[in-house]
């Protein structure tokens, strides 16, 4: 039996274009397009590409982009000026500050100076703060991304086992918190888990989000078991040529895994698509208070 392929530039695709269908129809009422801001510093090729990659989905759902580039050597002044300018651009829903910054520059500085209204990546503390307590808030793209997919899928979350792998607060730490919300009992594994497999073996759904190739083999799956890979790792072929492929081993993997996502058209269409989505609901946030519009 070979596992369902979950096709996350498919729901992606699909998503983005009923977005683009409610941005045409909110334009006339509010005056203005939705705004994205990314901000990017140094030139790190895979931030540049995924930048360019959400600039790209931003236009072809109808938002507006405001983006900028910072040089590695430019004071980080400069980068906190530009965020509370943005904060207050009228024409800005969603604020965010494509990570990780150069060696030297602290994000937490531009991190805390976001306008949690408009922090459409859910890092600020405040929004970290409001997942936690289960409360309505901005929540980072990747973590939503894979929840949206899993209820499209409609894999179902509550009782179940979920395994996660990789503790990163933009991944694994806000992923296991929405999976507990969904009342999954959830384990949450890092690089000092002792036996990966021991605890990977147990779970119904596994989200491998480490950076690791291969790391997830078919032995430390459960027969049935949806796996969610996450990772996203750049590596040579035999032929010199360059491959995009996540954590897990995917060929022996979706033999014995009921579904499974493809890297790449997984995990990484959906996050590009919550920033769209977290962008249209801080819009229609701003814009519904007190001028009677029905957004
Ligand atoms: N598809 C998408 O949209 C996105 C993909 N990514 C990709 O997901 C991956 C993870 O990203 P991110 O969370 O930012 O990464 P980080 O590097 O911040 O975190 C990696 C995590 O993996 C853990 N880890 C490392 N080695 C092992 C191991 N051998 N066994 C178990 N755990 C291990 C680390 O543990 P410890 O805490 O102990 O160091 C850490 O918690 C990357 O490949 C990234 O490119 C990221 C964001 C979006
Ligand atoms: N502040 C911040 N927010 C982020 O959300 C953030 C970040 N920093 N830093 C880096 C990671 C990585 N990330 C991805 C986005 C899209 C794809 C994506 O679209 N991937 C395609 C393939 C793209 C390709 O071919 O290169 C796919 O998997 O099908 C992947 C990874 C967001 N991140
Ligand atoms: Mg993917």
């Amino acid at each position: 039996m070979s596992a369902k392929i979950l096709d996350g530039k498919a729901l992606a695709a699909r998503l983005q274009t009923e977005m683009a269908e409610q941005v045409q129809t909110w334009i006339p009422q509010v005056g203005r397009p939705p705004g994205l801001a990314v901000l990017r510093v140094g030139e790190d090729p895979a931030s540049a590409a995924y930048v360019r990659g959400k600039e790209r989905a931003c236009e072809r759902v109808g938002m507006a982009s405001f983006g900028q580039h910072f040089s590695a050597e430019a004071p980080p002044s400069q980068l906190l000026d530009t965020i509370l300018r943005l904060n207050q651009d009228e024409r800005v829903d969603g604020i965010l500050v494509q990570l990780p910054l150069p060696p030297g520059w602290d994000p937490i500085p531009p991190l805390l100076a976001i306008e949690p209204d408009k922090d459409v990546d859910g890092l600020h503390p405040m929004n970290l703060g409001r997942l936690l307590r289960g409360e309505p808030g901005l929540q980072s793209c990747t973590p939503l991304g894979v929840m949206r997919l899993l209820q499209t899928e409609g894999i179902p979350l509550s009782g179940k086992q979920a395994v996660v792998v990789g503790r990163s607060i933009l991944v694994g730490k806000p992923l296991s918190l929405m999976l507990l919300a969904a009342d999954a009992t959830v384990t949450l594994a890092h690089s000092r888990t002792p036996d990966l497999a021991d605890v990977t073996r147990r779970a119904d759904i596994v989200v491998m989000a480490v950076g690791k190739p291969n790391l997830l083999s078919a032995d430390m799956v459960k027969p049935g078991a949806v796996v969610i890979d996450v990772g996203i790792n750049r590596t040579l072929t035999p032929d010199g040529s360059s491959q995009l492929v996540g954590d897990v081993c995917y060929e022996e993997v979706k033999e014995v895994a009921a579904a499974i996502t493809p890297v790449p058209g997984g995990v990484g269409p959906m996050t590009v698509t919550m920033l769209l989505h977290n962008t249209l609901e801080s819009y229609r946030l701003r814009n519904r208070r007190g001028n009677g519009c029905s957004l």
